[in-house]
């Protein structure tokens, strides 16, 4: 599902969106709607946005960031693990300690790992997963790992809060020859959501939705 979408919108379950708003973007050509968030993300207000978001046919998956928040009825679960951390645990830890509590309600096939670089060093993700930065040097290094050592199915740049740099994701593009190439950070308009969607696979608009709707309806590009 995610393999197949160009553009994304990212609900934040801790932030408040009218139902007005949400039709609007649930009844958009977005091709998913990701609900998730850093912090505050509890068991009441993940419910609250799955139940707001079904009344609808968009596809609807749920990015994991607490292990105590999860529940059935998304169409997939992403899992984060965040690969510029400087502790273990952001990158799989605490996927290990969900496993360990909740393995028998797990079904690996509706779940997906999504490996993060969190570039944006004054933003809420990447103070709490303990990150450090990607120079310019080491993220080809990164991508290669990433992307022909593990192997992995996706990577997600991440920028939360502010839009990325396009020579860092140039960078990105060039390195990333198998794995899908996620872009969030900071999207508010067409002419930003086209500069990376050339580089990225797949790009997130999140914030944008809570602040201005109608602003973030104009980043969809399909
Ligand atoms: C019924 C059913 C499906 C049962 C499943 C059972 C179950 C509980 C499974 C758990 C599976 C599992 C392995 C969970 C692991 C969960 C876990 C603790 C993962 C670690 C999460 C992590 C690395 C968090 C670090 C932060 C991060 C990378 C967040 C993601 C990015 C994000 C959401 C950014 C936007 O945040 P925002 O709040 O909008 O911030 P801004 O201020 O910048 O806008
Ligand atoms: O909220 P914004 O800055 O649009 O970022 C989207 C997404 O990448 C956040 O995880
Ligand atoms: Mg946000």
């Amino acid at each position: 599902m995610l393999k197949n979408a160009r553009h994304i919108f990212k609900l934040d379950p801790a932030r408040e969106i009218t139902d007005e708003a949400l039709e609007m973007i649930a009844e958009s050509k977005t091709d998913m709607i990701l609900v998730g968030g850093t912090d505050n993300v509890t068991e009441d207000n993940v419910l609250n946005a799955l139940s707001r978001v079904r009344r609808f046919s968009k596809p609807v998956a749920l990015e994991v960031t607490d292990k105590d928040a999860v529940m059935p009825g998304f169409d997939h679960y992403f899992i984060p693990a965040v690969f510029n951390t400087t502790d273990i645990k952001w990158q799989h830890g605490l996927m290990l300690e969900a496993l360990e509590e909740y393995s028998h309600l797990i079904d690996y096939s509706e779940m997906s790992l999504l490996p993060y670089l969190i570039m944006n060093e004054d933003c809420k993700a990447f103070k709490k997963a303990e990150a450090e930065p990607v120079t310019m040097e080491m993220l080809p290094h990164y991508v290669d790992m990433i992307d022909k050592l593990y192997k992995t199915e996706y990577l997600y740049i991440e920028y939360s809060g502010m839009y990325g740099d396009p020579e860092v994701m140039e960078t990105v593009k060039r390195h990333a020859e198998n794995t899908h190439v996620i872009y969030g950070g900071g999207i508010t308009s067409k002419e930003q959501a086209l500069e990376m969607a050339q580089f990225a696979d797949t790009i997130v608009a999140g914030n944008v939705i809570h602040d201005d709707v109608k602003k973030a309806l104009r980043t969809i590009i399909n």
